[in-house]
């Protein structure tokens, strides 16, 4: 196929005309589409083509430059994934008089049309949209008719435009449709003006982008909008890392590191005013000498207000210690088990608490602890425990919860009783927010939260706003494992405060069934594990083995594991890095062609970093509540369907997570992985019948005591660690000393002490939305 001289790009095209649209999601300003090839730069011969992509109602008489790159889809053939386009607008004279008198423009005939170009030349497209007022230079051309010329080319050229002028500095046609639907034709001329303001508004809009488009439009480097959004910038780089807050000083350092340049004369005075305007606006919070996104410090505030309010009801039932003792004994009796010191303390406890934590490592009975409580408070007020006692209008009493769809599944597994996510509880409804909050609040007598540790300072206010004064509330976890992936470490503040009554389980109760694991777990949380830990046991090998040798190593394991009868699905690795020769990413490719090679006969879907076959094990990577999956869990790709197969006329990925089947189209595929390796912090809350954990010293950087406890206490069978004994032992030593910024407990001891204090900044309804609003 014949190149076009007249685009002068360095980038693959194909110049195209729609020949029909097989797919168009208005919403989402999504379509697959045939079109007829008019010319090309890319190694491409056939006439036509399906490309698909962002873009706007493509119109029948126009053509397009469609910039992108090929995809082969496994039935279907080479199909062209459009990263950027633009409408062809001819550069010749007469070429371009056609354009502009065609059925596109109403009202512009060839007259008029050769006299806009004769007055405007073959630029006259990108004059108007530039100055519209140009259009004044044509000699008869009435004000109405020019206004409608405009209209037009800015509804045909505006998306594409921005698109175009946004594909210049990576940014894809996914996010310049988010940032096209908030400014609509303006996005360009803002852009180049302060493009600072998209770092606030649009979500994945980046510093550095602002910052090369700014200085490419000659924008002063110490320019107060700078100056604010890498302000803000900070303050969200820092969430990620798990802060709540930074100290004014820490924060203006880091601004002036961000933004100083050789020719950007930035000093701490003019950060320091800027962060005090951005205060006085309430775009951040400052407080006691520390700065807030809002959304975080409300988050904080309104969950040690709820904390304080649970606290300060006492229970209806106060049950005699006697009677309390005798039903304890009781169920001990039903349950055939007596319970340890710690436990009994820890069910008497939460009993006559309002607002209780249960910590403890693996295998210390914290089930049996949950076990007990239900039984024991059920006893005391008359209840049953059994949910098909209650009828559909009846409010069951116990409410129990967890963070993640496995965790909730094993509390149910564990109890028998219903468990659901904490999204799944608090009514996410995908769009506005949580159902469930101070005005509709969680009905029922006893709530339990499971895995508590993973529960981040949103999710926490969110959760404790809901929960009603006559409710009772027992929060589970264990303090040694890593903190939540969002902001904060809710469950070691609570314990930190003292504020909060709480029982931490210590003795080990599998132990006694002779288990390596459990006795690791627990080596490694009192800082006793050495070499003699590490010696091989029914449940536990050490294979030592260097970098290179890892993938002959899982090779052999899975190998054996599968000639001993065992499947393989159950052998998870965790490793604690995507990259490098040893990183999640390899790995996954290396079992991916072991367990599940490529065959006739599977059906495949390649995006430009992976291949998902059918039969592929894969992991979801975000919360999706409205489909009742969440980050972390587990499925397997049961069936892939392409677009002429289905409804919908898109690919579609068919994922079955344990039993829930969810259709992915190709735009949500980042949101899956491969999962045959999966990352430490993912498999949080999770547990696995066996765990085979990497250990190097490539990994140093994140080998810590907290990562690898979690990483151990997910296997349930058997453990086997490869690697490096001397990484893994120096790593188990090592604590965790990026503190997180958190400034819960002081707000819980300054409400639990001394009251409410009364020099907090105003609640501002409008701040105290949390980011789960718009999730
Ligand atoms: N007091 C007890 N007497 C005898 N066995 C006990 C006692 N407490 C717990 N166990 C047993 O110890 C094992 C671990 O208990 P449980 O599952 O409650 O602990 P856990 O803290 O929830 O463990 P994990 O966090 O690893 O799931 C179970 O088999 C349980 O029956």
């Amino acid at each position: 196929m014949a190149t076009d001289q007249q685009t002068q790009t360095a980038y693959g095209y194909i110049k195209g005309e729609l020949l029909h649209t097989i797919f168009r999601n208005e919403q989402e300003n999504f379509s697959i589409a045939k079109i007829k090839v008019l010319a090309t730069n890319e190694d491409y011969q056939e006439k036509d083509i399906v490309i698909k992509g962002y873009f706007s109602d493509l119109q029948d008489s126009a053509a397009y430059y469609f910039y992108g790159d090929f995809e082969r889809h496994p039935k279907f053939g080479l199909q062209y994934n459009v990263t950027s386009y633009k409408t062809f607008i001819p550069d010749t004279k007469d070429g371009l008089i056609d354009y502009l008198s065609s059925d596109l423009f109403y009202g512009i005939g060839q007259k008029t049309a050769r006299k806009i170009v004769e007055t405007l030349g073959t630029n006259a497209v990108s004059s108007i949209l530039n100055d519209p007022s140009v259009l004044r230079q044509i000699p008869g051309l009435k004000q109405d008719k020019a206004d409608q010329l405009v209209k037009t080319l800015k509804e045909n050229q505006g998306f594409e435009y921005a698109a175009v002028y946004l594909a210049k500095y990576g940014i894809g046609l996914k996010l310049a449709q988010k940032m096209y639907k908030e400014y609509q034709d303006e996005t360009v001329s803002v852009l180049q003006e302060d493009p600072y303001q998209f770092v606030l508004n649009i979500e994945g809009f980046g510093f550095h982008t602002a910052d090369q488009i700014a200085q490419e439009n000659g924008l002063s480097l110490t320019h107060a909008n700078r100056i604010g959004a890498g302000c803000v910038y900070v303050l969200q780089q820092n969430i990620q890392d798990g802060h709540v807050y930074l100290p004014v000083e820490e924060c203006i350092h880091q601004v002036v590191t961000l933004l100083t340049q050789p020719d950007a004369e930035l000093t701490i005075d003019m950060v320091q005013n800027r962060l005090e305007e951005l205060n006085r606006d309430k775009t951040v919070i400052m407080y006691e000498g520390n700065v807030y996104l809002p959304s975080l410090y409300y988050a904080e505030n309104g969950f040690a207000g709820n904390v304080d309010r649970l606290l300060s009801k006492s229970v209806e039932h106060d049950t005699p210690l006697a009677e309390l003792m005798k039903i304890i004994g009781d169920v001990e009796e039903q349950e055939v088990l007596s319970y340890g010191k710690e436990q009994f303390e820890a069910i008497q406890e939460a009993i006559s608490s309002e607002l209780m934590i249960v910590t403890g490592g693996p295998g210390t009975g914290k089930t049996t602890v949950i076990k007990g409580i239900l039984n024991a408070f059920a006893e005391i007020h008359n209840l049953s425990i059994d949910p098909d006692s209650y009828s559909d209008d009846a409010d069951y009493p116990f409410i129990l919860t967890a963070p993640t769809g496995r965790a909730a599944k094993r509390l149910t597994e564990s109890t028998g009783l219903p468990a659901v996510t904490i999204h799944k509880l608090l009514g996410w409804d995908g769009q506005n927010g949580f159902e469930k909050d101070d005005y509709d609040p969680l009905k029922g007598r006893y709530l339990i939260v499971d895995e508590f540790s993973m529960v981040d300072i949103w999710l926490a206010n969110s959760l404790f706003k809901a929960i009603p004064d006559d409710m009772q509330v027992l929060l589970v976890g264990d303090e040694d494992q890593l903190p939540s992936v969002g902001p904060g470490q809710v469950l070691a503040d609570l314990l930190t405060s003292g504020q909060i009554p709480y029982v931490s389980l210590q003795d080990v109760y599998r132990q006694k069934e002779g288990s390596k694991i459990i006795e690791l777990a627990h080596a490694i949380k009192q800082d006793a594990c050495d070499h003699h830990a590490l010696e091989k046991a029914q449940d536990f090998s050490f294979i030592s083995c260097h970098e290179q040798q890892l993938i002959d190593v899982v090779t052999t394991v899975f190998d054996r594991a599968q000639k001993k009868g065992i499947d393989v699905k159950d052998i998870q690795v965790l490793a604690p890095m995507y990259r490098s020769q040893a990183g999640i990413t390899m790995i996954n490719q290396h079992l991916q062609a072991l367990i599940n090679p490529a065959s006739p006969q599977k059906r495949e879907a390649r995006t430009q970093d992976a291949v998902f076959r059918v039969g592929d094990k894969v992991l979801q990577l975000v919360n999706q509540p409205e489909d009742g999956i969440y980050n972390g869990d587990i499925g397997e790709v049961a069936a892939i369907f392409s677009a002429n197969e289905n409804v919908d006329h898109v690919e579609q990925l068919v994922i079955d997570f344990e039993g829930k089947e969810i259709s992915f189209e190709r735009k949500d595929y980042i949101n899956i992985t491969l999962a045959y390796c999966i990352s430490i912090h993912k498999s949080q809350g999770s547990e696995f019948p066996i765990v085979m954990l990497p250990v190097f010293p490539v990994y140093r950087r994140m080998l810590k005591k907290n990562l690898l406890y979690t990483a151990i206490t997910r296997s349930k069978q058997s453990l086997v660690i490869c690697g490096d004994k001397q990484a893994f032992l120096d790593g188990v030593k090592r604590q965790d000393t990026n503190q997180r910024y958190t400034s819960l407990i002081e707000k819980l001891q300054e409400r639990l002490v001394d009251g409410s204090s009364d020099e907090q900044p105003e609640e501002n309804d409008e701040a105290a939305i949390s980011p789960y609003d718009f999730m």
